[in-house]
């Protein structure tokens, strides 16, 4: 799967830019402040209706206009799509497949998967569990219909429990929602702790190369405790609910921990190591969705140099090779191209570069 034609209208600096990727390594180099990242923002907009760097969509629609528009033509081998997105300054969203409008954001993302690695990437294994879950969740909306409609179903009860909560509804009142809740929420943690399973399998092949010596860990927490029996705890726990005005157990609340030689990652790795591990995590989803549903990922990879060495930039993009995903690079510098140029030829991949210059993308020959 790749795009073969972006086109970008309004997005931040870019005030009308037209490329052509190759479905393999495109490199898009300028300077600061150049829009480069802008790209890569207009891309996963696309892919996954928001932007990677603000909440704030106002903020992507560049002064003085009035929308954004992006628009893409996706290759999936044996059918060529068409996406279209559209935004004004009210938030009101448009999309359009193949020349059909819809509201759903879901048909973007399902017909689109697209991984990120950012400067800011190790904020994965930092932050709080809330980003670990929605990691595994991208993972586990391609595996099927079973997991989305499980979840979908259970958010709807979920908040509707909570409003109850917040009214400090008696427990009785309340019973009737937990059991949808809890026969969901147990479909939901079950095919998470699989996933988790696969994903460690998928993860191997990349920490070996990213990191030797070193045993990677994935240790699946389900948002309550599996000692005991969830409807159990929802009724004891209810007390702590009220007091807290939400749902404070359950899949919602899950998440995974990485654990390095059997140590918290973020206790155990520096910066450059983290962000080699979310590497490897990310290339994991790329290649399970490849083997399990055929259908490649594609890579946006910004600011390739931050943070990692040579040795290891040569590393990444090798594991990029292999998993023969189309890829979007960001680079200050085109010396870090022409490190890596001939490793991508080698191993016939195509490669192309772009020059991004005050909001301006050319083709470099
Ligand atoms: N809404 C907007 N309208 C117009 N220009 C904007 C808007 N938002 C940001 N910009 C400008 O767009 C430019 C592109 O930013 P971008 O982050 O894409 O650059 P970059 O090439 O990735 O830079 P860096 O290497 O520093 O990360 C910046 O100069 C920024 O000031």
């Amino acid at each position: 799967m790749s795009i073969c034609q972006l086109n970008v209208e309004s997005v931040r600096n870019l005030s009308q830019v037209q490329m052509q990727p190759c479905d393999g390594f495109n490199f898009i180099v300028g300077l600061n402040g150049a829009g480069k990242s802008s790209v890569l923002e207009a891309i996963h907009m696309l892919g996954a209706g928001r932007s990677f760097r603000t909440s704030r969509h106002r903020q992507l629609i560049q002064y003085e206009q009035q929308q954004l528009n992006i628009f893409a033509e996706v290759d999936r081998g044996h059918q060529r799509h068409r996406v279209g997105m559209q935004r004004d300054k009210q938030s009101d969203l448009a999309i359009r497949i193949n020349g059909q409008s819809t509201t759903r954001l879901a048909d973007l993302v399902g017909l689109f998967p697209l991984q990120l690695l950012t400067p800011e990437s190790a904020n994965l294994l930092l932050t709080g569990n809330k980003v670990r879950r929605q990691f595994l969740d991208w993972g586990l909306f391609y595996q099927g219909e079973q997991f989305f409609n499980a979840w979908k179903r259970y958010t709807r009860i979920l908040k509707q429990r909570n409003a109850m909560v917040r009214q400090q509804a008696r427990y009785e009142q309340i019973g009737f929602w937990d059991q949808e809740l809890i026969s969901n929420g147990r479909v939901i943690s079950q095919l998470r702790e699989e996933f988790v399973a696969r994903l460690q399998q998928a993860l191997l092949p990349f920490t070996h190369k990213f990191l030797p010596d070193h045993e990677v860990t994935l240790v699946y927490q389900p948002g309550w405790d599996l000692s005991d029996d969830l409807a159990t705890q929802l009724e004891s726990n209810y007390p702590r609910d009220l007091r807290q005005g939400y749902t404070t157990l359950g899949p919602h609340r899950a998440t995974f921990k990485v654990k390095v030689n059997n140590n918290p990652a973020e206790e155990m790795c520096s910066r450059g190591q983290l962000k080699l591990l979310v590497a490897a995590l990310t290339l994991a989803q790329g290649a399970l969705l490849s083997q399990q549903h055929g259908i490649p990922c594609i890579y946006l990879v910004d600011d390739f140099a931050a943070e990692l060495d040579e040795s290891r930039r040569a590393l990444l993009i090798e594991c990029l090779i292999a998993i023969k995903s189309q890829v979007f690079i960001t680079a200050t510098d085109s010396i870090f191209v022409d490190q890596i140029r001939q490793q991508i030829e080698d191993q016939a991949r195509p490669i192309k570069v772009f020059h991004v210059e005050q909001g301006k993308l050319t083709k470099h020959e």
